[in-house]
């Protein structure tokens, strides 16, 4: 075993290869042919065109584009290699994931507790595959069901921590999970030892330092980290014979780092940067590299620009995924779905007001203002593309004020209390106020999306696309995985260190516009799912039951 392979944080699944899919559906279309190997389909993109006349009118227009998907069937053995093992979130899946596996039921207060997929929309939610041809009633399906996606039974969890801790040792720091289910799993959470990670002390608050006990030798210079952390994923793989590997960040928040010229601006700059061991390049930038030169798919859940300009273009230059940034839990979950609600029913909201306190390691972190800056940012979005698709209830540059408090409370550890007031103009100077107290378990609501990202990550290095009737190959989509967007936050910010009310939104490749509206984020993910097996996207209008 490589030297470090051994503390390599990994538990096999008891080296049971993937159970095969059984297919719960198949589409009945000449556009869809399936092989044992592929589903290929035929798929016509419809949008409208819209163009503005010199008389200010527009011309609305009805446009084809047709592509052909390929889906590989074969769903492999995959790696997770999660940065911050050791977290609330990281111990909190980890665990999740086990009990999952073993069908495990705990005694609780109230009753008997059977583990669950909840929270995750891959695993506990459904999509509409049609209507019943005699009673016209509608067909439901589970998510899972809609492509041959991994398992999150059959993952392979392993990853970092700057915290030497076990598992086991390191979910009792949590004190998320029941006493009764950490006994169940104890002994397999004792045996996972993170594995050393990088740390460089500015870049997360002071705080942190207590737990830096389990570091990587040497230095970011001469690209030591960068080797030491491919090689990882390397052993990580093979040590548990994966068909791939998905690096995600769950580490702590980072501050901003700055964007300097000739640093961080190009692919080359940061490599460079890296070698040269530049001090502005992050922890996280540094397991971003590590992993787009591996391709490996990285995946930020936290609200900093890990991805700095360099690093979107060297996972361009790869054809490697990216995606982030900062799970979307709780309170801004909620807000995206609230903030949708009210402008698309004509009420003017004029203001949110987003407070919260926390008591866990992450609170803790986010109580020094550099990290704290990084998580306001993310949390002041998700309102900008709704607002500004409203011209009728706001002029040019109008949005609702928006502020945004985090408060570390020990007190309440995990258990993070929302308070959220939105406050809105209606009928003839009318006004509505919703207040909402909204107590979210923090890694019991993260945790789900963890396994999400992976999921979905996955599947898309799975989907390949080209031009319809072209000759050319089969090629991926963008390196940006916006398709992620429904379960994060915000975008890495590849702009200089943005005001407050600037937009940014789930990553998105640059120039094309940003959805932070929920709904629209949730019907992406499915209709290009859709898509894949030949299935137009989902639409309510049921004309069948109005007459028609
Ligand atoms: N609901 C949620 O829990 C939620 C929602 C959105 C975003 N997030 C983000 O997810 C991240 C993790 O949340 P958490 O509650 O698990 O926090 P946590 O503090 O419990 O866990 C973070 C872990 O990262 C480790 N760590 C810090 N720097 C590291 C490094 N360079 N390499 C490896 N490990 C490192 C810490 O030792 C700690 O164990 C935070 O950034 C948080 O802002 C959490
Ligand atoms: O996703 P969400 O619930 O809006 O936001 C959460 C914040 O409210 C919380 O303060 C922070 O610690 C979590 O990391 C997460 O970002």
């Amino acid at each position: 075993m490589a030297p470090h392979a051994e503390d390599s944080a990994s538990f096999a699944n008891g080296g049971v290869a993937p159970s095969p899919p059984k297919d719960l559906f198949v589409v009945n279309s000449p556009n869809v042919e399936y092989t044992d190997a592929e589903i290929k389909s035929k798929y016509t993109y419809r949008t409208t065109a819209v163009t503005k006349g010199s008389d200010g009118k527009y011309v609305a227009t009805p446009k084809e584009t047709k592509y052909d998907f390929k889906v590989d069937r074969k769903v492999p053995k995959v790696g997770v290699l999660l940065v911050g093992l050791g977290g609330n979130n990281g111990t909190t899946v980890t665990a999740g994931i086990l009990a999952n596996r073993r069908g495990l039921s705990w005694a609780t207060r109230t009753g008997t507790q059977t583990a669950n997929y909840f929270g995750s929309v891959v695993m506990g939610s459904t999509i509409k595959l049609g209507t019943d041809e005699k009673t016209g009633q509608e067909i439901n399906i589970p998510f899972h069901d809609l492509l041959p996606m991994v398992h999150p039974n059959d993952m392979v969890i392993g990853g970092w921590d700057i915290s030497g801790l076990n598992l086991a040792e390191a979910m009792d720091r949590a004190a998320v999970l029941e006493p009764t289910l950490k006994q169940l799993v104890h002994k397999e959470m004792a045996a996972i030892k993170p594995l050393p990670s990088i740390y460089y002390p500015d870049f997360i608050a002071a705080n942190q330092e207590d737990r830096a006990d389990n570091l990587i030798p040497g230095s970011k210079a001469c690209n030591e980290h960068v080797e030491h952390i491919r090689k990882d994923i390397r052993d990580f793989k093979a040590a548990n014979n994966l068909d791939k590997v998905i690096v995600q960040w769950t580490a702590n928040t980072e501050r901003f780092a700055d964007l300097i010229e000739g640093v961080n601006d190009t692919a080359e700059n940061l490599l460079k940067a890296i070698e040269t061991g530049h001090e502005e390049v992050s922890p996280s930038t540094v397991f971003a590299v590590a992993s787009i030169l591996e391709g490996a798919p990285f995946i930020n859940g936290s609200p900093q620009n890990t991805f700095v300009p360099g690093a979107i273009a060297l996972a361009e230059k790869h054809d490697a995924y990216i995606g982030g940034d900062d799970f979307k839990s709780g309170q801004t979950k909620m807000k995206s779905a609230l903030v949708d609600f009210l402008i698309s029913a004509g009420i003017k909201l004029t203001s949110i007001a987003s407070y919260n306190h926390l008591g866990n390691n992450d609170g803790k972190n986010l109580s020094s203002q550099r990290q704290f800056r990084s998580k306001e940012i993310s949390k002041s979005n998700v309102v900008d593309d709704m607002v500004a698709a409203n011209s009728v209830l706001y002029k040019e540059g109008e949005h609702p004020d928006h502020t945004v408090v985090i408060k570390y409370m020990p007190a309440v550890g995990d258990n993070k209390r929302a308070l959220d007031e939105y406050y809105a103009e209606i009928f003839m100077g009318g006004h509505q106020t919703i207040s909402i107290f909204n107590v979210c378990e923090d890694s019991l609501l993260a945790s789900p999306l963890i396994i999400d990202l992976v999921i979905v990550a996955e599947m898309m290095t799975r989907i390949q696309w080209k031009a319809q009737g072209e000759d050319g190959k089969y090629g991926n989509f963008h390196s940006v995985l916006s398709i992620l967007s429904y379960m994060l936050k915000v975008s890495i910010h590849s702009s200089p260190v943005p005001s407050t009310n600037s937009a940014q939104a789930p990553l998105t490749p640059s120039g094309t516009p940003v959805i932070n509206a929920l709904a629209k984020q949730r019907a992406a993910l499915t209709n290009i799912f859709r898509a894949c097996v030949g299935l137009e996207p989902e639409n309510d209008m049921t004309l069948e039951h109005k007459g028609l």
